[in-house]
């Protein structure tokens, strides 16, 4: 694996060092030319320039083409060819000269002189404007030949097949030489009735070779001709009733789906009209030569696949792809969090389910994560992949890029040092630039010119690796003048986020190879994101959040948002995915931590019960009808949902209760990964009393944005180099384990986007939120009755539980109390379902058992009752009083989200256990 990815690496390189030593290396004099020759080359070089240049004006970014690649002296010939054959056949122009064209050009092809000057016309504009795209320019000259062909013969054969030993007048008239070569011979062979059909299927493969179509295209294909020329469908989406969305969705327009329509017509049209979408698109990208972004991807995916570099990794729990470029396989090998990388930008594979059924058999054929399913026969669809823009095509050269080789090669002339840049790799922020230095020469001598490289590249922000891991090269990271942004739709539409159906996967953006990088939230399993302000933090968060509301359902994945800032995560407000309100009071947030842990203690609990070590074998075992409840309890048994708890500013909360936070951070951090409960811990302020050592030491993962200062810098990764980001999105991202951080630019979402998927998912589900996770007003109400008999209350229930003996005589005695207080400390018990009723002059029951005896007291004292709502005591009565009621999921959606096959009683159970 490391072999074939770093020989890929190297071809890729060796391609580029060939180039970029033509800028280093000086070709030796050549013999000097005569003057009236070097000033004739001169002129027709200048014209070429001139008119290629016009061309290359015409076609949007095709200014920045590599001026190795500006065919421009062939297509001027072309252009002449095309002006003097036209000047003959066209207009008719007499004189020897004429006469010699029309010889040569009717001589050859006979009656397609007349169409040549069209033919080469149009290779002269092909040439000027795409002269980088090789493969696609000898595609069409292929293609044009064999119509020529294929005509020539055909007019050979319809005008009589005229032979050379008859004059060439003939030839001209009909096929020219070329129709005679090619018609003569077939239909001598074979007949005129084989050869003509033959060479009609050899125009036709002709014209499908140049339009670039598929044979099993070609119906689409006239489809999208006859609807674009009569601005009709033809096709079966007729019968589906194309909406705007349909259109806006084919124009790649944001849109966000519909949720009027009644829920099982917007399935059907969802599934159908996807893959009508995709046929079209497919073949019109396919089909469209004139398509600049497509023939651009495709030329971008062929150069990558001759280097070697496959497009779709390996399995998802195959941590390293096998084409993982050389320099991050330390770290990907260290992790399976993270999967690298993906070719941007090429048509993507299909797309995976829009709708999930919330009650889908264990047996889905698509084999998915260990992620829990909500029964019920509710209907929850996730929202259209196409609610997410498209980017730009990613750009693997520019003239940018070119000046950078330049100027890295201009310094090491200027400082005399024997190093050249072999290549580079550009990426959508910077470009990694890979300079090898000469024998004896030492490296230092290289990385000591970071300050005039900075300068000669006019950018701060150079960052120098040495060596690029896994590779004999120097990697020096500059800026792109020209930055590219990553979007988040094409991060989640890529190969790599689709491999995998696990509904923590987020779109991270990609590397700087401009390969695609997702990370497995439940694989972190907690992660620190931090940077300063204006650095992309709070973009990456929203670009998590959003990634999880594309993939997840809320049985699936619940969050907690803690958002003290007020402003970032307001948007998503009343997203069923929330188990409480987003928690903007700093102290109500370290109170949400402490249930964080109650929660993760309960599920523990539960897991131990059921003989469990993981919540994803828990939640299989349910699904496959493994866990039943204990005899006797009414509990039905649910999956659990992951937990993503998201702390977005953790200086605020460490600021009002740094103790508490620290420990709740630390206990969960240590034990929530078999939990299914994940962390997100950001900050703009990654100072030591922020990120403690303690919080550093349990949270793996790091991520960080440009930090102000080299020391931000050391907190967060415990290296240098964030320093050194040129921020927006531009970040380290350090997985578990890794020991070298990967260089990302993070994915973008706009808010309009983020706006879209929020209204989707609201309109489908509303959230249920827990009463207990933020403590309420009402909680200390309900203690009032207790006034100052606390202390008490607090022996008494303790006295009774431990011994599970609900006599009052006894409190009488043990806590030398009269008779009318031990029995209003029973009544207080009683109230709070701690012992059962009065059975006349029998000991009453004790309903809380000794292991319950914390929690309890803990809701006697008014603090937040625990976690537990059923889940250790199996459906008995908890210590924190009567099992909540579960709450119906569907009462609180909109009619048109429910697709109602019968009662509701199946819906209940979805959300019994710790979380719901
Ligand atoms: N991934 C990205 N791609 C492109 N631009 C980005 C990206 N991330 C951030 N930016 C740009 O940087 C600006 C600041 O980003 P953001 O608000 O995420 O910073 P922040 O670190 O959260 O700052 P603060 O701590 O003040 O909230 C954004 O408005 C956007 O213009």
């Amino acid at each position: 694996m490391a072999t074939r990815a770093s020989s890929t690496t190297r071809s890729r390189t060796a391609g580029r060092g060939a180039q970029a030593s033509r800028t280093t290396k000086k070709a030796p004099p050549a013999p000097r030319s005569p003057w009236i020759v070097r000033l004739l080359r001169g002129l027709w070089m200048g014209g070429a320039h001139l008119v290629g240049g016009t061309a290359r004006r015409i076609g949007h970014d095709a200014r920045e083409l590599d001026p190795a690649h500006r065919r421009d002296g062939v297509a001027f010939l072309l252009l002449g060819l095309a002006f003097v054959v036209a000047a003959r056949e066209w207009w008719g122009v007499e004189g020897s000269a004429g006469e010699a064209i029309h010889v040569v050009a009717a001589g050859t092809f006979g009656v397609m002189a007349l169409a040549l000057p069209l033919v080469l016309l149009w290779l002269a504009v092909r040439l000027m404007r795409h002269p980088e795209r090789t493969q696609a320019n000898s595609r069409v000259t292929i293609g044009l030949g064999a119509i020529t062909v294929a005509v020539c013969g055909i007019a050979h054969i319809a005008d009589g097949r005229p032979s050379p030993s008859e004059g060439y007048e003939g030839l001209r008239d009909a096929g020219g030489i070329v129709g005679y070569l090619v018609g003569n011979p077939l239909a001598l062979g074979l007949s005129v009735w084989v050869a003509v059909p033959l060479l009609v299927l050899l125009g036709f493969f002709g014209v499908l070779v140049v339009t670039r179509t598929p044979v099993n295209a070609i119906p689409e294909r006239l489809g999208a001709v006859y609807s674009r020329l009569t601005g009709h469908e033809p096709t079966v989406r007729d019968a589906q009733e194309p909406t705007d969305e349909d259109l806006d969705l084919a124009e790649g327009v944001l849109r966000h789906d519909g949720t009027d329509a009644p829920p099982s017509k917007r399935r059907v049209k969802n599934g159908r009209k996807t893959r009508a979408e995709r046929a079209e698109e497919a073949a019109r990208l396919e089909g469209y030569a004139g398509d600049e972004a497509f023939e651009r991807a495709a030329e971008l995916e062929r150069e990558l696949h001759e280097a070697g570099r496959d497009r779709v990794p390996g399995p998802v729990d195959d941590p390293v792809p096998p084409d993982a470029p050389t320099e991050v396989l330390p770290e990907a090998a260290a992790t399976d969090a993270v999967l690298l990388p993906d070719v941007p930008d090429a048509p993507p594979p299909p797309a995976p389910p829009k709708t999930r059924t919330l009650d889908a058999p264990p047996t889905s054929p698509i084999p998915r994560g260990e992620q829990p399913m909500l029964d019920g026969d509710t209907v929850y669809l996730l929202p259209d992949e196409d609610v997410l823009v498209k980017g730009a095509p990613h750009k693997v050269r520019s003239a940018a890029n070119d000046r950078v080789v330049e100027a890295l090669t201009g310094v090491f002339d200027q400082f005399g040092i024997a190093a050249k840049v072999t290549g580079f790799t550009r990426g959508p922020t910077v470009t990694r630039y890979e300079v090898e230095v000469g024998p004896g020469l030492k490296v230092e001598r290289v990385t000591a010119l970071s300050k005039n490289i900075s300068y000669a590249v006019a950018s701060a922000d150079v960052r120098i690796l040495s060596p690029i891991p896994g590779k004999s090269a120097i990697g020096i990271e500059i800026p792109n003048t020209d930055r590219e942004t990553v979007v988040l739709g094409d991060v989640l539409r890529s190969a790599v986020a689709r491999r995998s159906e696990h509904p923590m996967v987020m779109g991270v953006g990609k590397d700087v190879e401009g390969g695609y990088v997702v990370a497995n939230l439940a694989k972190m399993p907690h992660i620190l994101v931090a940077g300063a302000t204006g650095a992309g933090k709070s973009s990456f968060v929203n670009s998590m959040i959003t990634s999880i509301l594309m993939r997840a359902t809320p049985d699936e994945v619940r969050m907690v948002l803690v958002d003290p800032k007020r402003v970032e995560l307001t948007i998503y407000e009343g997203i069923p995915h929330l188990i409480t309100p987003i928690i903007t009071n700093p102290k109500k947030a370290a109170e949400a931590l402490e249930w964080v842990v109650r929660e993760m203690d309960a599920r523990y609990d539960d897991l131990a019960m059921f003989g469990f070590k993981h919540i994803d074998d828990f939640n299989a075992a349910v699904r496959s009808g493994k866990v039943k409840p204990l005899p006797g309890s009414e509990r039905k048994i649910a999956p659990y949902p992951y937990l993503l708890v998201v702390v977005d500013e953790l200086a605020d909360l460490m600021m009002v209760a740094p103790r508490d936070v620290e420990a709740s951070i630390q206990r969960i951090t240590q034990l929530a990964r078999a939990a299914g409960i994940h962390l997100v811990l950001a900050t703009q302020r990654p100072s030591v009393d922020v990120v403690t050592g303690l919080i550093k030491a349990n949270v793996p993962s790091r991520l960080a944005f440009a930090t102000s200062s080299l020391a931000d810098s050391r907190v967060v990764l415990d290296q240098p180099g964030a320093e050194k980001l040129v921020g927006q999105g531009d970040a380290l991202f350090l997985p578990m384990g890794a020991s070298k951080p990967i260089r990302v630019q993070g994915a973008w979402v706009n808010e309009s986007e983020v706006h879209a998927v929020v209204e989707h998912v609201k309109a489908q589900l509303k959230p249920v939120y827990r009463p207990d996770v933020v403590p309420t007003a009402a909680k200390k109400q309900v203690d009032e009755d207790i006034g100052d008999d606390l202390d008490l209350l607090l022996q008494a229930a303790e006295l009774v539980v431990t011994t599970q003996f609900g006599s009052t005589s006894m409190l009488q005695r043990k806590l030398r109390v009269g008779f009318a207080k031990a029995g209003r400390l029973m009544d207080l018990l009683e109230s709070r379902e701690i012992v059962g009723p009065s059975e006349g002059s029998k000991a009453r029951d004790v309903m809380v058992q000794p292991d319950d005896l914390p929690a309890t007291l803990a809701m006697l004292r008014g603090e937040s009752a625990p976690g537990h709502g059923g889940g250790t005591d199996d459906g008995g009565p908890t210590a924190s009083g009567p099992q909540e009621p579960y709450e119906d999921l569907t009462a609180n959606m909109p009619p048109e989200a429910v697709d109602y096959h019968d009662s509701a009683d199946t819906v209940d159970d979805g959300f019994s256990g710790p979380v719901r």
